[in-house]
């Protein structure tokens, strides 16, 4: 197997069969294979950020077979449009099945995601490999120590029994909010369970867009009596920067799979410790 990386910088596992990608002046992106392959087996590897990014992969991916690529399979850990997984208010769309229509078009070999929103990606993909969040969460966890795991929301609660098991029990505290339909506002968190005595607490996440969740929740815990308060999320969009959660958290862990930020209480860890499978 060969690969193709299409997001420059990202997951660099090995050689990438050369390439240039450009623009042109009318919008469309474009791409040209620069050498002959050398097998027919690939492996795509891109972040999907944008339309744009989803267009590059579409025209990469028939190059690659008319060049002759007879296997390939994508790796794109944040899987694009993965939180509009249902239409709350008619007239929406299903953004989550435009993009897995899409992809599943291109009849890929096999596409894996990193801890997705939900199962309704890999619920609506052929062929898909999920990883999930668990030895993130433990090269994290070797840097805090003790510590509760706070689940943020009832749509985490599954994911973080299944983690606390993974990680020999970890005491999990239950927490809630509520996400208004219409405007996205939060209000009502809630945490469940007795004062926390100072212990360290540690939300964990799959993405952190504006932080109003964290923020919100944190205050929260601060409340219940946390001690030191840290935030594991595999996905940091961070549109409102990092300045807002360095107020509350001690120490920010995320992936690489949306872009690379640099900030002193933001550690990253490169998506790719964590892909033996393509080794
Ligand atoms: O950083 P923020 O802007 O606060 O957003 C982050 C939150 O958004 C997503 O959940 P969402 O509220 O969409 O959950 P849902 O799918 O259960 O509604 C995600 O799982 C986080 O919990």
């Amino acid at each position: 197997m060969i690969y193709l990386h299409l997001s420059p910088g990202f997951a660099p596992y090995g050689p990438s069969i050369p390439f240039k990608a450009f623009t042109f002046n009318g919008g469309e992106p474009h791409l040209k294979l620069t050498e002959e392959l050398t097998t027919t087996d690939i492996l795509i590897t891109t972040r999907l950020n944008s339309f744009q990014d989803v267009g590059l992969l579409l025209v990469a991916t028939d190059a690659l077979r008319r060049a002759g690529a007879e296997r390939i399979s994508l790796f794109v850990p944040y899987f694009p449009g993965a939180r509009q997984d249902r239409v709350m208010i008619p007239g929406e769309p299903l953004t989550v099945k435009v993009y897995a229509d899409l992809l599943n078009a291109q009849h890929y070999h096999k596409i894996t995601v990193f801890d997705p929103h939900s199962d309704v990606a890999p619920a609506l993909l052929n062929s898909v490999q999920v990883i999930d969040n668990h030895a993130f969460v433990r090269e994290c966890l070797d840097q805090i120590g003790d510590c509760k795991l706070i689940a943020p929301d009832g749509g985490a609660l599954k994911k973080i029994y299944k983690l606390s098991e993974a990680l020999g029990g970890i005491e999990v505290v239950e927490c809630s909010k509520r996400r208004d339909v219409k405007t996205g506002d939060l209000s009502g968190f809630f945490v469940s369970g007795p004062d926390l005595q100072g212990a360290g607490c540690v939300i964990v996440d799959d993405i952190c867009d504006g932080g109003a969740t964290f923020i919100g929740l944190a205050d929260e815990l601060k409340k219940h009596g946390a001690g030191d308060l840290y935030l594991i999320v595999s996905h940091g969009i961070f549109s409102k920067g990092i300045e807002p959660l360095a107020a509350q958290f001690k120490k920010v862990f995320t992936t690489d799979s949306i872009r690379e930020i640099n900030h002193p209480i933001l550690q990253q860890i490169s998506i790719s410790t964590f892909l033996s499978f393509l080794k």
